[in-house]
């Protein structure tokens, strides 16, 4: 396994006592000072993979290295939030990360640079108690950085915010990210992953099913349908349904919806042309990125909206 990925699993399985499979099979590589979104469902296994990479859990099967060992061998060098961490409710947040300062084996010192770090300087003599939620999120991620972890693992950070909340812990990561760590970052939330992450991976059920940047998840996840504007468009609905390559054509507000593999889009204006249609306008029809989770992820949602969209008024189905 190379030097260039702060994390590596292959073929990793987790099966827990009891018959669930929380992970099946599941091929990632974190690269070295990205911020990788790691995003799936309610139970898709997200909590239990960054378990197994801090060595909390053990894999049924397959192989994991975290910065270049087996998970377990370089807790010095990685800070995480994996469950919520426990501090006491009468100490300040100083105090508190002194406390694990000292736990940790670095200097007290620590404890303000990582308050700084994390915007709690203002509130740092405040018993824990009197903090917010996001307040108590952050401290928790100022308790990750205290060892100036190579890799930051954060399990659903803005989990339980208010959007406030969301909004500070989002500018926080934003933060985190830049320089040369690398953080790996779980959410259920696309939106919360999509403008602090560098990539993206999808799992759902225990497998990964995409991966990549925000534009080339949009790309990959592609609908299959070109949208064509042509004239005549009865011409252009009879050319079109006539090629066996072209599973569906609707007319919808005017527009063709050619249900097709969008690298025809050259083939099938040369088509058109041919046979005397002008094409005004032809360009893939892109989900936005949430839809695109949303159809990977759940069929059922999915369903919903495609039920939602208008209804087309002509057609030539296959
Ligand atoms: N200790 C355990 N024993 C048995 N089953 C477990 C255990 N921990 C998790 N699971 C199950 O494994 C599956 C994956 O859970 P996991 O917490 O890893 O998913 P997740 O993606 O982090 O979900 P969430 O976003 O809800 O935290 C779920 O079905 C869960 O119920």
């Amino acid at each position: 396994m190379g030097a260039s990925f702060a994390a590596e699993l292959h073929e990793v399985s987790k099966r827990y006592p009891g018959g669930v499979t929380a992970v099946d099979g599941l091929s990632l590589r974190v690269r070295e000072g990205e911020v990788l979104g790691f995003l799936g469902p309610n139970g898709a296994g997200k909590t239990t993979t960054m378990r197994m990479l801090v060595g909390l859990v053990r894999p049924s099967a397959g192989r994991i290295q975290v910065l270049g060992q087996p998970p377990g061998r370089q807790l010095a060098r990685i800070g995480a939030l994996i469950e919520s961490p426990t501090f006491y409710p009468h100490l300040s947040g100083r105090d508190n990360l002194r406390l694990a300062a000292r736990y940790a084996g670095v200097p007290d010192a620590a404890a303000d640079r990582v308050l700084d770090e994390v915007g709690l300087t203002a509130r740092a003599s405040s018993p824990f108690r009197t903090y917010s939620l996001g307040m108590k999120q952050r401290l928790g991620v100022a308790a990750a950085l205290l060892k100036e972890p190579a890799l930051l693992i954060l399990d659903e950070p803005t989990n339980g915010l208010d959007p406030a909340g969301v909004a500070e812990m989002r500018e926080l990561l934003r933060s985190l990210g830049q320089g040369g760590r690398t953080v790996l970052l779980s959410s259920h939330v696309l939106g919360e992953v999509e403008q602090v992450c560098d990539r993206i991976a999808v799992i759902d059920r225990g497998r990964l099913i995409a991966e990549g940047t925000p534009d080339e998840l949009r790309d990959a996840l592609g609908t299959g349908v070109l949208l064509i504007d042509a004239d005549p468009a009865d011409e252009a609905i009879a050319c079109l349904g006539a090629d066996d390559r072209v599973r569906a054509v609707e007319q919808v507000d005017g527009t063709l919806r050619v249900s097709t593999d969008p690298a025809l889009a050259g083939a099938l204006n040369r088509r058109l042309v041919t046979a005397g249609v002008d094409v005004r306008e032809l360009r893939p029809l892109r989900h936005s990125l949430e839809e695109a989770f949303l159809e990977l992820t759940t069929p059922t949602a999915s369903a919903h909206r495609r039920s939602d969209q208008p209804e087309a008024t002509t057609g030539a189905q296959r």
